[in-house]
């Protein structure tokens, strides 16, 4: 029997995306790479795992719903049923949210609802906050308000930088986000 088919997002470095990748226990086939960022360095990961990627320029379009539609079309294409947002840096809009409702899951580098958005670890970091973290939840229309379904704290050490924070959230994160899968995708 074939295993469920899931489609990753992601605009950047794909760290999250390779990890998914390494997990020999994944319950679902990566059937595809979505990427926002011509060039985007997860791309050369898609290449070496021998996933099928999707770029698209958001400015191409007249609006989110017009890409998002498109969007829509190749998930199906690929038969895909769960997407996994992994510095997906966009906001997903009501076409792509209601054609996958309670399917979309998405990690996020603080302790939600702590620090959502963009750069929640510089945000953590000048926050002087002696503990943060990772979510993974499910996205709603809000931005970081959709239900969470699992955390871990990282706690910020009096000579981290950022960077060295940073590290060692992103090490959290490639073991829980699999993690998650498992769990969730039956
Ligand atoms: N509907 C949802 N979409 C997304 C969620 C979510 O919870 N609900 N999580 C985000 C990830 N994210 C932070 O966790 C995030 C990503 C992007 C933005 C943002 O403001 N993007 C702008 C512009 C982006 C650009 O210009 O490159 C936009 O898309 O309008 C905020 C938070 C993933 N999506
Ligand atoms: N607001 C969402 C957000 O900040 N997501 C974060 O983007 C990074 C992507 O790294 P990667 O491309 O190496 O997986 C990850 O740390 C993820 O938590």
């Amino acid at each position: 029997m074939s295993l469920v088919k899931a489609a990753v997002f992601a605009s950047g470095t794909g760290s999250n995306f390779q990890a998914i990748m390494e997990n020999a226990n994944l319950p679902c086939e990566i059937s595809l790479l979505i990427c926002d960022k011509p060039g985007a360095r997860v791309l050369e990961k898609a290449k070496k795992f021998g996933v099928p990627t999707f770029v698209f320029k958001p400015k191409e379009y007249t609006n989110k719903e017009e890409y998002e539609k498109l969007l829509v079309e190749k998930l199906r294409e690929a038969d895909v049923s769960w997407v996994f947002l992994a510095g997906y840096m966009r906001i997903v809009g009501p076409t792509l949210l209601s054609a996958y409702e309670g399917r979309i899951v998405n990690i996020h580098p603080s302790l939600l609802p702590k620090f959502p958005g963009k750069d929640a670890i510089g945000q953590a970091f000048q926050a002087g906050e002696n503990v943060t973290g990772v979510t993974v939840h499910f996205i709603d229309e809000g931005i970081d308000t959709g239900p969470i379904i699992a955390q871990e704290p990282v706690y910020i050490l009096a000579d981290d930088t950022e960077e060295s924070l940073k590290d060692r959230i992103q090490k959290v994160e490639h073991r829980l986000y699999p993690r998650v899968i498992q769990k969730i995708v039956k």
